[in-house]
């Protein structure tokens, strides 16, 4: 099944804040993505009635424990009839391995992706860390990793994207935040690129939040991000 370009980051407190913003949404255009907030607050049974409603949805908990909880929680996520689940790349191989693993034994399982280095981190983050590879040798050490895990692709800025298509192949999925339409605000995120930039570069998917969620004609803005990437 071909899987929507965008997905909207509905980092919202509640679940009537996001369904007003969905509402307003171009039907049929995009997927949504349900993160740790919303998830929290708004539980797993509004995301199912999302499902039920035809919308994709990528549910973003960023999972990270050891490896029997993980494949549990991905087991969860697929339950829910989500498209597509992430888990951190740096919870090492056989954590990543047991959430591939489970997921085999589900009907529709989603797409698990491994999630690298974050898009609100730089260089001075990794060292703070005591990691001494720059962003890009991480990036790329992580997302070999989660390919040889048996994961279908990784979360990174659309900036590493030229470099992981040709170090893991161009089935390699690549699901890139920080997109950011040219002249909008780069907020908290530090490795950012246009969508008309990340087209070009390789990338499948792009998380796209606030340059959405806080415009004030986010239908406008999404057809306007469409057709820069048309
Ligand atoms: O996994 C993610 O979705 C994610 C990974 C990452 O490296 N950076 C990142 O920003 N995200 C998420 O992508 C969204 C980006 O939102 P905006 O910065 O508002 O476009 C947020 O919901 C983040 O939680």
């Amino acid at each position: 099944m071909e899987l929507p370009k965008i997905y909207v980051a509905l980092d919202y407190q509640n679940a009537s804040d996001a369904d007003a913003l969905i509402e307003q949404l171009p039907s049929g255009k995009v997927g949504l993505k349900v993160g740790k907030e919303l998830f929290t607050s708004a539980g797993p049974q509004w995301v199912s009635s999302l499902v039920e409603k035809g919308f994709s949805i990528f549910l973003d908990l960023k999972f990270h424990d050891i490896p029997n909880t993980v494949a549990k929680a991905v087991t969860a996520a697929a339950k829910l009839g989500v498209d597509v689940v992430n888990v951190h790349a740096s919870g090492g191989s056989r954590m990543m391995k047991a959430a591939a693993d489970a997921l085999k034994e589900t009907d529709n399982p989603p797409l698990l992706i491994g999630v690298t280095v974050l898009t609100s981190m730089d260089e001075s983050d990794l060292k703070e860390l005591g990691i001494s590879k720059s962003v890009n040798e991480q990036v790329e050490y992580l997302a070999k990793l989660a390919k040889s895990s048996g994961l279908k692709g990784v979360v990174c800025s659309a900036q590493e994207a030229k470099m992981l298509k040709a170090a893991c192949g161009n089935d390699f999925k690549l699901m890139t935040p920080g997109i950011r339409p040219e002249g909008s605000s780069k907020d908290d995120q530090r490795r950012t690129m246009t969508p008309a930039e990340a087209v070009t570069v390789g990338v499948d998917y792009m998380v796209i939040g606030r340059p959405i969620t806080q415009s004030p004609d986010p239908a406008q803005a999404v057809e306007n991000i469409l057709a820069s990437i048309a």
